[in-house]
């Protein structure tokens, strides 16, 4: 007992063994703990659910562009109360009266903990980061938030038994690895914090896995476009700006070169892909890191498709080399075959459908504005 509670101070935090019968909670680092003997993950769910059992969720960085229709989507499933979002941010109105909302900072392990253990939550999905461009613009606040916090995480979720899914992305592989397309295994030594970060946060998540039964799943998600909420600082934003500014004057001037080709894929495909990997049956999952691929296209290409809906449009370029030395150091297109064959991916959104859906919207919130 005193060892154990020398232990704890020792270590500061604690984490349950997955697999063990015993109630006392162990500090991991130095203990000798076994291997699961259980299939890990053993406490999935099956894709329905009882009243009693659905998941109770907790979203981090859910006020960024991804966090908000996650809990929406979320919500429909599992009902409006099992699923809190939380960020650092204010929350605007429509959000904060959409469901439940908390201040979470990730780097705060104990307030983390009370928040888990107050409201008993099972499925926690990590959204909190600083994407690529912030990213190399504020190093340590990404190396503590994307790092750091990470740990947080890892820990908080062993301690409690919950599921875990962290996106990775496309930013995880570097020049090293193969472009055309990139398989889920090979070389990753990318060359910003964020792509860092996120092969840090794959290889801890897998051996938290392997280790102490941690049921964790990831995806490494393209660039994700979306109309209602803004990205937040990336090197795929482009692909979001240029139906903003076709809408409103025509004309678009890109920061990334007309031939940069990149993976891309609509905020529904990539929310959907989420909860599908969160319900996926344990045994169905070869490995606990998936490539998910829906399309990939240059400024170009885009232009092209824009243009068939404005014909006025033109782009123009005026290149940002810190985002293009990202771009040209990323995929070009995903192998995402492992997911289409394990768990049933499939996207729903190829160029053409996005660029229809993301200028109708854009178009008809003109429209409302102007007849305001
Ligand atoms: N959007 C994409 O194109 C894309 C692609 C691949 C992977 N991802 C991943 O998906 C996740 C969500 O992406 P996003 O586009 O919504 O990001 P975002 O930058 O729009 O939002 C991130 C959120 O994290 C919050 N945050 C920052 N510091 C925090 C802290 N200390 N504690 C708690 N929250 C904090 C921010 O306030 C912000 O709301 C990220 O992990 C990102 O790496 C996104
Ligand atoms: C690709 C992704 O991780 C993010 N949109 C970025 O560009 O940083």
């Amino acid at each position: 007992m005193l060892v154990t509670r020398m232990l704890r101070q020792m270590v500061g935090r604690t984490v349950a063994p997955a697999c063990s019968c015993r109630t006392t909670v162990l500090p991991v680092r130095f203990l000798g703990i076994s291997p699961p003997q259980v299939p890990a993950g053993a406490n999935s769910h099956s894709a329905s659910f009882s009243e009693t059992d659905l998941p109770r969720v907790l979203i981090t960085g859910g006020l960024g562009q991804l966090g908000v229709g996650l809990a929406n989507l979320l919500r429909k499933r599992f009902g409006k109360d099992n699923v809190i979002l939380s960020d650092i941010k204010k929350p605007p109105a429509h959000v904060f009266h959409g469901g439940p909302f908390i201040y979470a900072d990730v780097l705060d392990y104990k307030h983390l903990r009370e928040i888990v253990v107050n409201n008993r939550v099972t499925w926690l999905l990590h959204y909190s980061a600083l994407l690529s461009a912030v990213g190399e613009a504020n190093v340590s606040l990404a190396r503590a938030v994307n790092i750091t916090g990470l740990h947080n995480i890892l820990d908080v979720s062993a301690e409690h038994n919950l599921r875990l899914f962290v996106p990775s992305t496309i930013g995880a592989f570097g020049p090293t690895s193969p472009r055309n397309p990139t398989p889920d295994l090979c070389i990753q030594r990318p060359r910003t914090i964020y792509g860092v970060s996120k092969v840090h946060a794959e290889l801890l998540g897998e051996y938290y896995h392997y280790r102490y039964g941690l049921d964790f799943r990831c995806l490494r998600y393209p660039g994700i476009i979306s109309a209602d909420s803004q990205p937040g600082g990336g090197t795929t934003d482009y692909a979001v700006q240029i139906f903003q500014d076709a809408v409103k004057s025509g004309r678009f001037e890109c920061n990334l070169q007309a031939s940069t080709r990149l993976p891309m894929m609509y905020i529904e495909d990539c929310l959907r892909a989420t909860l599908e990997i969160m319900e996926a049956p344990a045994e169905s999952l070869s490995m606990r890191i998936y490539n998910v691929n829906a399309m990939s296209f240059t400024p170009e290409e885009l232009a092209q498709e824009v243009l068939k809906h404005v014909p006025e449009f033109q782009i123009t370029y005026r290149v940002d080399p810190l985002r293009q030395a990202i771009a040209d150091s990323w995929p070009m297109n995903l192998d995402d075959s492992n997911a289409r064959k394990d768990w049933g991916w499939k996207h729903g959104f190829d160029l053409p459908e996005l660029v229809t859906t993301m200028l109708n919207f854009y178009g008809s919130h003109t429209r409302v504005a102007q007849a305001n």
